[in-house]
């Protein structure tokens, strides 16, 4: 029996392709998720162990099909997944391009035209064509990119709003058929593995090589567990220095801050090719030192998730995060809790230092004081010279440790590091009632941004439920397109206390409970009654049930010290001695 390996690049994918894989008897088929180089290492492991063909979608098929000699099928973009897609974009008030090779736009220029709708479509005929394209969409004042997982990273990357064009089953249907005659064509065809493959996959250095177009054409397996994550060649940096190889056949050293950790990147050109290997740099004492990852972290990746609101408010935050990005200067942005105010500071870091330095966070809520000291010694100043400390919630810092860090701010005041912090809306008070240090605030607060709730300017929820929608659209599954006007309303009148978070929240568990395309005024009605019976304060009598597994009497425990904190996120987190991304993650 034919035996199929299916590399799906996104999870909504998985869930389809698991019910097809129950109605098909004629292929043993096996399914895994994995995108671009995931996809292709998972791919090259499944050569080894006698699969006949592999079938995936998009960039990830075509990288695959570089990468091995078994038959690669392509899953096609049918006119369905158009249209689908289309509908949910129908739903944005912003100007929208569907950018892809023709085989997308083709089909999609023909529907807009059908359908009377105002989106542009762009045909591209090579990946590396996608950053330019875009960047020239951005100039023309186009927010929404629709297009394949490539498309959408690199639209995230502009900080613009990528939407994923998802698969339908007719589209997997046709690919198997595909698979089938593939399958009597090649039957059984398997290549043996080079021994120096095994050499090279054993080694310690990541190693990638490059054609004389500059194309990856061998990556080992280091380099597939390392950067995975993304896309090498759109990297500016990685590009330089391959074409600087190229052209000066010279060997090209640099160093670059990926992954945790600056890698020592060396290139030299062989024949035609260029290899570049990768070596670990600096490794992070810092980190090993102290220890605790919950209030210190050193991120490689931060959001992109672009800014969105129309509002005279948020176009002010916006306008200010682009003026503060072209300077130096410290920022200090205040707002209630899930306003945007981590999301400031990404975009912020994303403008200014575009990932090429250190992004470190100091989770200020539950620092100690011995771990701030350890932290920010001389040896870190140095090694993270050009780098960005986002001293998240500074105001829950103690009055001994504002000593401390100003102290330590003075003697470093020439130091190029940068300082972002976010804290709530009453500073102001607390230095006034004489809890927070002056001489700290005007060394953090050099420029100022102030996040207003949802609740105050309501008119941005319309943005932002598309935008969440559009988001949990590829993680999910393609059945939610959109959400109908008066469950919309319903949105708009709720008060929102933990602002976008808590709206994003809600769309994801609207999402996951939708029962037709659109999400339903009954179905947002339901969820904001329980969010409303949350707000009322806790009965502090209800038992703890402690009959279910660890995992659900922590989640118990969780929600009770919500509720005792009013839902304040923070006041929770502090309380557990935990942050606030890791409360989140353990209330999913
Ligand atoms: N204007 C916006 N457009 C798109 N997404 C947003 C916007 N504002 C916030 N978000 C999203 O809402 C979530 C919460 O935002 P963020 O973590 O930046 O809030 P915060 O103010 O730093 O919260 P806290 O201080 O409570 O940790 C994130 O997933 C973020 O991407």
């Amino acid at each position: 029996m034919m035996k199929a390996l299916v590399i799906v690049p996104y999870e909504g994918l998985l869930e389809l392709m698991k019910e097809i894989q129950q109605e098909v008897e004629d292929i043993q088929l096996h399914i895994e998720l994995g995108n671009l180089y995931e996809g292709v290492a998972i791919a090259k492991d499944a050569e080894q162990h006698g699969y006949h063909v592999i079938i995936s979608r998009g960039g990830t098929a075509s990288m695959i099909q570089e990468a091995v000699s078994i038959p690669v099928i392509d899953i096609q973009v049918s006119g369905y997944d158009v249209l689908r897609i289309l509908t949910l974009v129908k739903g944005f008030s912003r100007k929208a391009a569907i950018v892809g090779f023709s085989n997308i736009t083709q089909g999609a220029a023909t529907i807009c035209e059908l359908l009377d709708l105002d989106i542009k479509t762009l045909t591209i005929t090579k990946d590396s064509e996608v950053t330019e394209t875009l960047a020239n969409l951005k100039n023309l004042g186009y927010e929404v990119i629709i297009g394949d997982v490539v498309t959408v990273q690199s639209a995230k990357q502009l900080g613009l709003t990528g939407v994923l064009i998802t698969s339908g089953k007719e589209a997997i249907l046709d690919a198997l058929e595909e698979a089938r005659r593939s399958y009597h064509l090649f039957s059984r065809l398997q290549q043996d593995v080079s021994i120096f493959q095994a050499i090279l996959d054993g080694n310690e250095q990541a190693i990638a090589v490059f054609n004389k177009e500059e194309a990856l054409v061998y990556a080992n397996e280091r380099f597939n567990q390392e950067f995975q994550w993304m896309k090498i060649e759109s990297s500016p940096d990685l590009k330089k220095i391959i074409h600087e190889t190229a052209l000066t056949r010279e060997k090209q050293t640099i160093t670059l801050h990926m992954n945790h950790v600056f890698w020592k990147i060396t290139t030299c050109l062989k024949e035609d090719s260029i290899i570049m290997y990768f070596d670990k740099n600096l490794p992070d004492q810092v980190m090993a030192q102290n220890g605790d990852a919950n209030a210190i972290e050193f991120h490689t990746s931060v959001s992109f998730t672009p800014f969105s609101g129309k509002t005279e408010q948020i176009q002010k935050v916006l306008k200010q995060i682009d003026q503060y990005s072209k300077s130096e200067a410290s920022v200090w942005i205040s707002g209630e809790e899930g306003i945007g105010k981590e999301l400031a500071v990404h975009t912020i870091y994303l403008n200014r230092k575009k990932m090429k330095e250190a992004f470190i966070t100091l989770h200020c809520d539950i620092v100690s004081e011995e771990q701030l000291k350890n932290l920010l010694n001389e040896a870190f100043f140095e090694r993270y010279a050009n780098g960005v400390v986002y001293l998240k919630n500074i105001d829950q810092l103690s009055p001994s440790m504002q000593k401390e860090l100003s102290q330590i701010l003075t003697q470093n005041e020439a130091k190029k590091l940068q300082w972002l912090a976010s804290s709530e809306d009453n500073i102001e008070e607390k230095m006034k009632g004489g809890l927070f240090d002056r001489v700290l605030y005007a060394a953090l607060a050099e420029l100022k941004i102030q996040i207003p709730p949802l609740r105050e300017r309501r008119s941005d929820i319309e943005d932002l439920v598309h935008v969440f929608i559009s988001e949990f659209h590829p993680k999910y599954g393609n059945k939610v397109v959109g959400i109908r006007q008066d469950a919309l309303e319903e949105l708009k009148n709720y008060d929102w206390p933990g602002n976008v978070q808590q709206l994003k929240q809600v769309i994801e568990q609207l999402f996951l409970e939708a029962s037709s395309y659109y999400i339903e005024k009954n179905e947002v009605e339901a969820v904001l009654k329980q969010l409303k019976q949350q707000e009322k304060p806790a009965d502090p009598l209800t038992p703890i049930d402690l009959s279910g597994t660890l995992e659900e009497i922590e989640k118990q425990v969780i929600v009770k010290v919500l509720e005792e904190e009013g839902m304040n996120q923070s006041k929770a987190a502090k309380r557990l001695g935990i942050n606030r991304s890791t409360l989140w993650r353990k209330l999913k």
